[in-house]
């Protein structure tokens, strides 16, 4: 039988670029929204870095990347259309990044609480999540709508982490962006960076405690936090003897 040397962790998750690959989908909706206005498609490549903000970030960072000019009155009426696109589309292309699956049964099989904290909205993330077959794998699903404040701020992976039942003084956030390496740093926990995902800045710019290359490099870093906490934790007593 595994030790279960991970019982009372929580591993918070970033969804679109760190769980799921789910780009291609997101930027499929964002370019059928392009087309009939006139507007050239935005090429996949240029256009990931964009994911991480929620949907009407995207749609107004994506009009701008294909030099659309911006109606902020029809906002609404675009937003509602890029939401019923994407969900009819939500799984065409998405899928889960080499290792996922096997990982999040490693790391629960050690007694670890998994949960999502994600700027995509709750509703949206659930449908993703349950079309990939990843829902038996987490405690809670949280997006912004569940919290009290979306990332960057420190209260989306703090809340999405009590939500799970977990203690954020004994968490790891995991994610691809300034928006999560922003909130876990704002709530004291320690970021893994999917270096693979969408990052918006440079991997040394990002401000994580350990990027990983691959999903299944996980595993150690996740390893190597839980020492480092635990062996603080142990050191605590002595230092506040000095
Ligand atoms: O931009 C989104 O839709 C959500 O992105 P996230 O899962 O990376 O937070
Ligand atoms: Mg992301």
């Amino acid at each position: 039988m595994r030790i279960r040397d991970l019982e009372g962790w929580t591993i918070a998750f970033d969804l679109d670029g760190t769980l799921v690959d789910s780009a291609p989908d997101l930027i499929g909706t964002l370019n059928r929204m392009l087309a009939p206005r006139g507007y050239p498609p935005v090429p996949l490549s240029s256009a990931r870095h964009l994911v991480g903000h929620g949907a009407r970030a995207l749609l107004r960072h994506g009009f701008a990347e294909a030099g659309a000019v911006w109606d902020e009155v029809a906002e609404p009426e675009l937003f509602d259309l890029f939401i019923d696109d994407y969900v009819a589309h939500i799984a065409d292309d998405s899928q889960a990044f080499d290792g996922v699956v096997e990982t999040l049964d490693h790391l629960a099989a050690r007694g670890a609480l998994l949960c999502v904290a994600t700027n995509k909205r709750t509703d949206l993330a659930v449908a993703l999540i349950d079309a990939l077959g990843l829902a038996r794998h987490f405690v809670v699903v949280a997006g912004p709508d569940l919290v009290s404040a979306r990332k960057p701020d420190g209260a989306h992976v703090r809340e999405a982490v009590q939500l799970a039942g977990g203690d954020p003084a004994r968490a790891v956030m995991v994610g691809d962006a300034t928006t999560d390496t922003g909130s876990a740093r704002a709530a004291g926990v320690p970021c893994v960076v999917a270096g693979f995902g969408y990052n918006d800045a440079p991997l040394a710019e990002l401000g994580g405690d350990i990027v990983i290359d691959c999903f299944p490099e996980l595993i150690a870093a996740v390893e190597t936090l839980h020492r480092m906490a635990t062996q603080s934790a142990a050191l605590a007593p002595e230092a506040a003897a000095i």
